[in-house]
């Protein structure tokens, strides 16, 4: 794994001030002896979207799980280093997971909504809480959908199967279902790249909506998403993390030739 040495990847004064949502020190993590990720620093601001970019296989989506612990469930998966959220340690033996997840929701790729009706799907993370009071979870059901920016589209269509909403909206439902736990932070693993032109706006929409009550982790292989949505933008390669900085100064004027090569396309990079 060779790779120039990092610049601003635990960025000075740039986020002087700011509370910080996520922050990762040190983190290096193995898939039995392959190394993913190499002695990983970074740090994502509180309500705000930090994009996280890079090419296929550099470590974005292992990284990511870091945060809601997602890589306890791979076997041989091996990590060191310091994982907070919201200044907690991550990996403290006294942490509940189930808490850990309810605040730091995940959103995939794929849409996976469970094969159930449109309202359970959201109510289930609060059903799992114990939420009993049939009022009390339409309401939440009501603010999640409304919130995700879905809620005009499926009001009349509560009771029916989610699998039969439009990919845009069943991803739209997904967020709405980790919405509803009442997270602290979201962390989206190319959430839009199975999306048509227009769910990618709306969903770009509702990234920059939601930056106003939760902090956003976002990996995307679509520079001009990160370049719409993204308040700060993460470069990394070949497992470690390179660059960090405002977006605008990252697709500008980027101080390592590695990133200005990859977001202008002279490093091979996966396109949508
Ligand atoms: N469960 C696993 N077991 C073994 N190796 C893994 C596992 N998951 C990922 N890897 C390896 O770890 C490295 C980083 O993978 P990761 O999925 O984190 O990269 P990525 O940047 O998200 O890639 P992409 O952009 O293609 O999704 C790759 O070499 C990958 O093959």
């Amino acid at each position: 794994m060779s790779a120039p040495a990092p610049v601003a990847a635990m960025p000075g004064g740039l986020l002087d001030g700011q509370e910080l949502a996520l922050q990762a020190r040190g983190l290096s993590l193995d898939y039995g002896s392959r190394r993913a990720l190499d002695a990983v620093d970074l740090a994502v601001p509180c309500r705000r979207v930090t994009a996280l970019i890079g090419p296929s296989g550099c470590g974005k989506s292992s990284l990511l799980r870091c945060f809601n612990r997602l890589n306890d469930e791979i076997a041989d998966c091996r990590i060191v280093g310091d994982v907070r959220v919201f200044g907690a340690d991550a990996y403290a033996a006294e942490l509940s997971l189930p808490e850990l997840r309810r605040r730091v929701g995940m959103v995939f790729q794929k849409p996976n909504p469970f094969p159930q009706s449109v309202s359970e799907n959201v109510a289930f993370g609060l059903r799992l809480a114990g939420l009993r009071a049939r009022l009390e979870l339409e309401d939440r059901v009501e603010a999640a959908l409304r919130a995700a920016g879905l809620w005009e589209e499926v009001r009349d269509r509560l009771g029916e199967s989610a699998l039969r909403l439009s990919a845009g909206q069943q991803q739209r439902l997904v967020i709405a279902r980790a919405l509803a736990v009442e997270p602290q932070v979201l962390l989206m693993d190319e959430p839009a790249s199975m999306l048509d032109p227009i769910s990618t706006l709306r969903f770009e929409e509702l990234v920059v909506a939601l930056r106003e009550r939760y902090s956003v982790l976002l990996v995307t292989h679509n520079m001009q998403q990160a370049a719409r949505v993204a308040d700060y933008t993460a470069y990394m390669q070949a497992g470690r993390l390179l660059e960090f900085d405002t977006t605008d100064r990252i697709f500008t004027n980027p101080r390592l030739r590695g990133t200005e090569d990859y977001i202008t396309g002279k490093l091979a990079r996966d396109e949508e």
